[in-house]
């Protein structure tokens, strides 16, 4: 697929995500031509330059040549970030930040006056095209700025437009969220291990059961609870499993969990960087 838009896009702090998101808009159809990237070791800007053909540049370089920059250094580096690239941005720029907790505001203030804003929350998953990316406008986002950020994201996976307000909630459900599917799958195969199967048989088994499980969440229309019921014989065996679930708490542990990474994204938007 090739595109027919001649937009040039950089991404700044070219690291975990970033790179996700660049192999994602190349197989999505954008020409490695006019992708840009910036980093901070020289070394990381090689590697870039051979496996995908983009061209790594300085951030102010960046800010001058891109259409599009899209920021996906960690919360504790934007300020820095921001101050490098305020001379260079003018408000006919498009800036997408896909950080945690940095809210649009945070970026405005620094940035020249009336630059549009997008806040992205993409997850990993966008490197096997099944991410989840959640969109919010700033102040002075049009909707073609939003449409722009979509067509992005969307090349490597789903999105979803939510008020700002609701981003740090989203980037605990999904930004966190394959963490806990991992934490889940471990804990799952050392489970299988106290039963006495070999740790690649009990990982192949758990990982096949949350690929269906999954496939059948997303395309069956159920309810996960009717879902649950129907793996639930009575006086079988998921009953006895599910009620020590209930005892250990693992529902109540799971919304502490989840809001505890809400407050943690609130907690980076007002500067507790620690
Ligand atoms: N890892 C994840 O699952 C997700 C991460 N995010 C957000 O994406 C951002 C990046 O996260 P990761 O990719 O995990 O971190 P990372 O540490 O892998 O990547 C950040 C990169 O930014 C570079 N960097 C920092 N300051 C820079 C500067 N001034 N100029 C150029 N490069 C600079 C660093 O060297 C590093 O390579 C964070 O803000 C995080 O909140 C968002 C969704 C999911
Ligand atoms: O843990 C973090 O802060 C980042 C944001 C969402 C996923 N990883």
């Amino acid at each position: 697929m090739s595109r027919t838009t001649s937009q040039k896009v950089a991404v700044l702090g070219t690291g975990k995500i970033g790179e996700a998101l660049l192999s994602g808009m190349i197989r999505g159809g954008w020409a490695p031509a006019d992708l840009l990237v910036t980093t901070r070791r020289q070394e990381r800007a090689d590697e870039l330059r051979t496996r995908y053909g983009v061209t790594p540049v300085s951030n102010a370089d960046a800010a001058k040549r891109a259409d599009t920059l899209i920021l996906a250094c960690k919360p504790q580096d934007m300020a820095k970030l921001l101050d490098e690239l305020a001379p260079h941005v003018t408000a006919d720029r498009l800036v997408i930040s896909a950080a945690a907790g940095i809210t649009t505001a945070f970026i405005e203030e620094r940035l020249a006056e009336k630059t549009p804003v997008v806040r992205v929350m993409p997850n990993t998953p966008v490197l096997v095209d099944e991410g989840m990316s959640v969109i919010s406008a700033g102040s002075h986002a049009t909707g073609d700025a939003l449409t722009l950020a979509e067509d992005i994201f969307g090349a490597v996976g789903k999105t979803l437009r939510v008020p700002e307000t609701q981003q740090d909630a989203c980037t605990a459900l999904s930004g966190s969220g394959p963490a806990y599917f991992y934490f889940l799958v471990e804990a799952m195969t050392d489970a299988g291990i106290l039963l006495g199967l070999p740790r690649d048989k009990a990982h192949d088994l758990i990982v096949q059961a949350a690929v269906g499980a999954s496939v059948m969440l997303r395309d069956s229309g159920e309810h996960p609870v009717k879902l649950r019921e129907n793996v639930t014989s009575p006086a079988g065996t998921t009953i006895n499993a599910i009620r020590e679930l209930e005892n250990h708490g693992v529902r109540a542990a799971l919304i502490a969990a989840l809001e505890a990474a809400r407050d943690r994204g609130r907690e980076l938007a007002s500067g507790n960087n620690a």
